[in-house]
């Protein structure tokens, strides 16, 4: 294997690069040791990783980024060029056009949205480079129950930011719009002043797919936001579905927003969210509801107490705000700044995100290999055939589902 450079060396450690690399003439000492190589022929980039707990490999990036190029048409490739360009010198307009293409379900368009990504990750890889390695935007995912007040809050919020020269981008991740037909987020007038601020950007839940499928494109949304220079990205999602802990897999923080109210109000709150929660922010902290917003401040307080630890250097906190008023909001954002600082220092915030990386990419094969599998020509034919015995009760859906993997596996 061709090594060709070493990117990143820290000293102070009992490590032998001798060990895993005989041929190498090795400083003697180093505590990690992460070397990256491009094997064209591979299609992907490499990534050695040494430590103290031995040598292991990454897989870090598909296919350089030229290498697609090639197989993209001049109208496609100009296409690639405009977006990219617009986006990142900070066009909305682009950015709006980049996630469409990212959102779509054709496959020559999809092929392009990967080209366009590709670029923008390598872009986003300079300019983290430039930062210090620092990751270049704070992506926060926020989830509440409907009516707690999420794009009350996110309008205040956001102006908070957009004054304090932050650019913001809202996401909303709303996969009841594929299910029930109507969608929760979005749909309505929301946020309607940040949406008018030249330094906001505000996405609309896309109106249709699986949680997996909107999943995949908000990741994708996500990046594309940062390459156009937003360095605030919030998650937003409604608090009674999947698509919470989904978006808890994308983001550095997440923050559960809840109104004052206990018990059955909050019946649809699934005690996993609570877990999962950075902050939990009661909001509505304002004229009667004070009283009530302290008395579930203090219960959530005590219940968090028992929850499992989660990271090292953060304990949940629990906070009462008013999106209404803006009390309490600017505090708010000094413990988010203060999560974001301890998570970065103590390195839990990378180490986080490369897991997110894990997760997202396992979730896309989960996805395609599905997909792939139904429509297999081995199987396809099949499939109404063997679903039909099973409804029947003529065949065990075990043995059903063996016929059709056998099939698929045989094909290979
Ligand atoms: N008193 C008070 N009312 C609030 C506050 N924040 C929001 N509200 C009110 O609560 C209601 C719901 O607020 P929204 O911001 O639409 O809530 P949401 O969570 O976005 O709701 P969905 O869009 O249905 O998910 C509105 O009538 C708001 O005016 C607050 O801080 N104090």
């Amino acid at each position: 294997m061709k090594i060709p450079s070493l990117l990143l060396r820290f000293p102070h450690c009992s490590f032998s690069r001798r060990t895993y690399f005989p041929n190498f003439h090795f400083a003697s000492r180093v505590d990690f040791l992460c070397i990256e190589s491009l094997t064209p022929a591979q299609h992907y980039q490499t990534k050695w990783i040494c430590s103290s707990n031995g040598l292991r490999r990454e897989l870090c990036q598909q296919v350089a980024p030229d290498q697609q190029v090639e197989e993209l048409s001049d109208r496609e490739q100009r296409l690639v060029d405009r977006l990219y360009s617009g986006l990142i010198q900070g066009h909305r307009a682009c950015l709006a056009e980049s996630i469409t293409l990212v959102e779509s379900t054709q496959s020559r368009k999809k092929k392009i949205a990967q080209v366009l990504l590709q670029k923008v990750l390598s872009y986003h890889r300079e300019q983290e480079k430039l930062n210090q390695g620092k990751p270049l935007a704070f992506r926060v995912g926020l989830s509440g129950p409907p009516g707690a007040g999420k794009s009350t809050f996110i309008e205040c919020f956001g102006k908070m930011l957009t004054e304090r020269k932050y650019k913001v981008s809202v996401l909303a991740v709303d996969p009841s719009s594929s299910t029930s037909g109507g969608s929760l987020l979005g749909d309505k007038t929301r946020m309607t002043e940040l949406s008018r601020d030249m330094n906001a950007y505000i996405r609309p839940s896309p109106t249709r797919g699986t949680l997996g499928g909107v999943t995949r494109t908000t990741n994708e949304a996500i990046l594309l936001c940062e390459g156009g220079g937003y360095n605030i990205v919030l998650v937003e999602t409604v608090g009674v579905g999947q698509s919470e802990f989904a978006v808890a897999d994308m983001v550095d923080m997440f923050i559960l927003l809840l109104p004052p109210a206990g018990g059955d109000e909050l019946q649809g709150i699934k005690r996993g969210i609570i877990e999962m929660a950075d902050l939990v922010a009661i909001n509505k902290a304002d004229g009667d509801l004070v009283v009530p917003a302290r008395r579930i401040q203090a219960e959530y307080v005590s219940a968090m107490k028992l929850l499992r630890k989660r990271s090292k250097v953060w304990r949940p906190k629990v906070m009462r705000i008013s999106a209404k008023t803006g009390e309490g909001i600017s505090d708010m954002w000094d413990k988010m700044t203060e999560f974001r600082d301890l998570m970065l220092t103590s390195g839990e915030l990378i180490a986080k995100r490369r897991k997110q990386q894990k997760v997202w990419m396992w979730n896309l094969i989960q996805e395609n290999m599905l997909e792939h599998f139904r429509s297999h020509l081995a199987v396809k034919d099949k499939i109404p055939l063997l679903e039909e015995k099973v409804l029947r009760g003529v065949l065990s859906p075990g043995l059903a589902a063996d016929l059709l993997l056998k099939a698929f596996k045989d094909s290979l």
